[in-house]
């Protein structure tokens, strides 16, 4: 569904991504693992058509979109979610939905807000407050939301278990799974390996190389991943 071939993205001298493959298929996800100054947004806004890219395609259910910008993507059906969230803290919490809804082309942001709902109940119980007074678990939810309600088939994910405790790292993982089973693609980059646990195929990325690829179970026990991401050698 989307394809990206060969993509690289330079700061002047600075390499920040060399030559990265990837495709993801409708509710696959697809997690690119990877330290601090990695690589990661740089891919990620690569993809999204937010930063320039130096060389490689981006093709999106075979149309190319490689040189359109970030909202134009947005509007044909992908989606990033940024790092940090990026919750507008005095809008309430509908109306940072609403927002997600202007890329919106198929008529469906009504349908979804109620979908949206549904999924992260918590949302519905707080829609007239403001944003900023969500948890940062529940601003991640948020996050999530408003990207669904472009109706995207593909959707970014920069970092989402950042600065959140374990238990609620755990619940964000488990909506980035509620949302591959609505069919959409996911790729989603992060420094937690528990992210392992919900991907269908992983990438660790050194150094804006990627240096491993395989599924979790195979990247779990590679000793590589061990020291850098589980914290054992
Ligand atoms: N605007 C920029 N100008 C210059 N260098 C940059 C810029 N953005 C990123 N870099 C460099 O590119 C490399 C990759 O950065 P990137 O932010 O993509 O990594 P990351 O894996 O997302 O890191 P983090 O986890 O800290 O967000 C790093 O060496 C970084 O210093």
């Amino acid at each position: 569904m989307m394809t990206v071939s060969g993509l690289e993205v330079a700061y002047g001298n600075v390499v920040g991504l060399r030559r990265l493959d990837l495709a993801v298929e409708a509710g696959q996800v697809q997690l690119i693992l990877g330290s601090n100054g990695a690589g990661k947004s740089s891919a990620l806004g690569a993809i999204a058509g937010s930063v320039r890219k130096r060389a490689g395609t981006v093709h999106l259910d075979g149309t190319d979109i490689s040189r359109q910008r970030a909202w134009r993507v947005a509007q044909r059906g992908m989606v990033l979610v940024p790092e940090g969230r990026q919750i507008i803290g005095p809008l309430t919490v509908e109306e940072n939905l609403r927002l997600g809804g202007y890329a919106n082309r198929t008529g469906t942001a009504a349908r979804i807000l109620d979908e949206v709902y549904e999924l992260f109940p918590i949302l519905g119980e707080r829609k007239d407050q403001a944003g900023g007074l969500l948890s940062g678990g529940q601003q991640q939810m948020l996050a999530f939301g408003r990207a669904l309600m472009a109706d995207p088939k593909v959707i970014l994910l920069d970092e989402p278990s950042m600065g959140l405790a374990p238990v609620m790292v755990d619940r964000v993982l488990e909506a980035v799974t509620g949302i591959a089973a609505r069919g959409i693609g996911v790729v989603m980059v992060e420094q937690n390996a528990s992210a392992l646990d919900i991907a269908d195929e992983v990438r660790v990325l050194e150094q804006g190389l990627v240096v491993l690829e395989g599924t979790p179970a195979e990247l779990r026990d590679d000793p590589r991943v061990i020291s850098a991401f589980l914290g054992a050698a």
